[in-house]
């Protein structure tokens, strides 16, 4: 039994039978489908009055201390049904004032599904009044109040007394945004409960009536006043038009184009032809909506912040991001930038040598080459030195080629360089894309990066993951609104630049637990990406991974070894932490992730991404009255 006792589980106008025919109510009983008479004005009195008013407050009392989820269906259904019965014009201004309240607080607070399901429900007729009400309380740009306007006595009174009906939907509306929602961010902002609302009462009706309504209330138009320059505005500008873009998605999806050409027509007008949605409609609609309490969903966060061990790979998926996000990727770095590449490429190349097993043949003839390599380095005049002597060694490199497939482990961008030796010494070598991506500078300091996401502006930040490095870290912690954790699979046998006894990978799951459970990350997804899936499938077949993690006993076999890396990374992680394997140096592997990540996560939260308090004035909002109901009061 409901705690609230059983009334609470039946309606008053339908099951219980305490409300009869005797009433004095017109409509009542009228409920889900069946035909609604309006007769404009009722009288309640007595019993019936009594009955309404102790509905009404149960209903009040329910949805002030209980979401949706905890309550079963059946319960609900009545619970809606009274609620919107409740609503209509045919009660006094004081009870309709009410159940506006409670219906108002559901939608600001993005709990909203029942109601949702129950307007559609309803009769068209009478969602059509809830609607117009509902967009008259929240716009706020018409023009002062038109009590002005009102000019005999009577008027001013009726329209003071609407004026206060839409005052408390508005007020039910904002007291329950999601946390921060209301305060310095764009005015336009504060209306994505109800768009988020009105694009998921249009994706789950299963007919196109309910999209005309919605185009019949011109909620086009609500759109266009409320997002001025919604196809014009810069990037910055155009994620707070998302949820304006989901409903007019959910319309044009639902309208029939032999019927609502014209209003198709308006709407593509204003639709921007680049808004996507990975999943479908109702499912990006549902996601948008489950993130909304998460505070980290880029509320003044835009910022995903790379952290991780040094050479996990980070700086190397932002070079991908930056490249692949950018307006022309094919011409992303000029000749200066890849110039400036040579010399860290050449240093690569020479710790690549260096490397070498010294026992072999080829050694001595290669030291003539690294010789000529380290000049270059050492001279800031990369024009007048010895490159010619450099490329004479060319030969040596085919044979350096030969040594580094024997190399005991395979060297990463060592093994890279060293292939692509020929290349490098060439006179005119000037970096390719590809040279770029593999070639390992470590980081210093932090460097955030500002990207177009598929629209939006997100900052991508970088760190170093050296020891010396992690302090600097904190700074940024507040303002992470995503982490993505790099680790490197091939890490397990390799040990920590900066202390030889410890090795990476045990580093690495030390660290991610920090981060994981960090009190500044509670709320902040985390993404871990297990990187260098290439090198680990080629160092496993050579050195045993049980030899680092002894209870491991899948041997060589490459699903074996990433599903025990990545289940001892998640040994202590929080459920909802989202592993991928990946490899940053390949392009596409790399943004196939990336994408993923950007359907999954980023594109949910859209709607809340903000740039910060100074982006735009925070204007207080008026409630005003334009439109009326019709309705008389007692
Ligand atoms: N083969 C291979 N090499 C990779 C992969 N990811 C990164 N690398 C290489 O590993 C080296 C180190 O990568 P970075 O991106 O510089 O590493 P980082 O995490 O930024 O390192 P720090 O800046 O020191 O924290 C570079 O030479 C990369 O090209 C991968 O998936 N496969
Ligand atoms: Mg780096």
């Amino acid at each position: 039994m409901s705690e609230y006792g059983a009334s609470e589980t039946s309606s008053i106008f339908t099951s219980t039978g305490t409300f009869t025919s005797s009433s004095t109510v017109p409509g009542l009983g009228a409920l889900s489908g069946k035909a609604i008479k309006r007769f404009g004005s009722a009288v309640v009195n007595g019993v019936d009055a009594i009955l309404i008013r102790r509905r009404l407050a149960q209903i009040e009392d329910h949805f002030a201390q209980k979401t949706d989820g905890t309550v079963q269906s059946d319960a609900l259904k009545s619970l809606y049904s009274d609620l919107l019965e409740l609503s209509r014009p045919v009660y006094s201004l004081s009870i309709r004032t009410r159940a506006f309240r409670v219906i108002m607080g559901k939608v600001g607070g993005m709990d909203f599904e029942n109601l949702a399901q129950a307007m559609i429900d309803w009769p068209l007729s009478e969602s059509y009044d809830l609607l117009k009400a509902m967009i008259t309380c929240l716009r706020t740009d018409l023009s002062k109040s038109n009590l002005d306007s009102v000019n005999n006595a009577h008027e001013t009174g009726r329209a003071a007394r609407l004026n206060a009906f839409f005052a408390a939907g508005h007020d039910a509306y904002t007291s329950r945004l999601p946390p921060g929602f209301f305060r310095n961010i764009p005015q336009s902002s504060f209306v994505i409960p109800f768009l988020l609302y009105i694009a998921f009462s249009v994706a789950s009706s299963s007919t196109s009536s309910f999209s005309r309504l919605a185009i019949e209330v011109d909620l086009l138009s609500f759109i266009t006043d409320l997002y001025p320059d919604i196809l014009s505005s810069t990037i910055d500008r155009r994620m707070y038009s998302f949820p304006a873009q989901l409903v007019l998605h959910a319309l044009s999806e639902k309208l029939d184009p032999a019927v609502d050409s014209l209003s198709l027509a308006r709407l593509h007008s204003i639709f921007d032809k680049r808004f996507h949605l990975s999943i479908d409609t109702l499912s990006s609609i549902r996601s948008t909506i489950s993130r909304h309490n998460s505070q980290s969903m880029f509320y003044q966060k835009p910022n995903i912040l790379l952290l991780g061990p040094g050479e996990t790979g980070k700086t190397t998926l932002l070079k991908q991001i930056l490249k692949a996000f950018s307006d022309s990727p094919e011409q992303f770095y000029t000749d200066r930038e890849r110039a400036q590449y040579i010399i860290p490429i050449f240093h690569n190349t020479v710790s690549a040598l260096e490397r070498l097993d010294t026992t072999t043949d080829v050694w001595n003839a290669l030291e003539t080459t690294l010789k000529n390599l380290r000049n270059v380095i050492y001279d800031d005049d990369l024009d007048t030195h010895a490159i010619n002597s450099i490329s004479q060694s060319r030969a040596l490199a085919i044979s350096s080629r030969l040594i580094s497939s024997y190399s005991e482990s395979p060297l990463e961008h060592v093994d890279y360089f060293l292939d692509a030796l020929p290349r490098i010494l060439a006179k005119d070598y000037l970096p390719s894309n590809q040279d770029i991506v593999q070639c390992n500078i470590r980081t210093t300091g932090i460097h955030s990066n500002s990207i177009n996401l598929r629209g939006s502006a997100v900052s991508v930040v970088d760190f170093g993951g050296q020891f010396s490095e992690r302090r600097k870290w904190i700074n940024w912690f507040p303002k992470a609104g995503m982490i993505i954790y790099v680790a490197s699979l091939s890490d397990y046998d390799e040990t920590c630049a900066e202390d030889s006894s410890t090795n990476r990978m045990y580093d690495s799951m030390k660290l991610f637990d920090f981060v994981m459970h960090s009190e500044w990350f509670t709320d902040v997804p985390i993404v871990l990406l297990l990187n260098k899936t290439d090198v680990f499938a080629q160092k496993l077949r050579k050195t045993p991974l049980k030899q680092y993690f002894h209870d491991y006993t899948g041997g060589d076999n490459y699903d074996a070894g990433s599903t025990y890396i990545i289940n001892s990374f998640l040994s202590n992680a929080r459920p909802d932490t989202r592993v991928y394997l990946t490899s940053a140096v390949d392009e596409e592997r790399i943004m196939e992730t990336m994408n993923d990540i950007y359907d999954k996560y980023l594109e949910p939260a859209l709607p809340y991404l903000t740039l910060g308090p100074s982006s735009e004035p925070n204007i207080p909002i008026q409630v005003q009255v334009q439109v009326s109901v019709s309705t008389s009061q007692h």
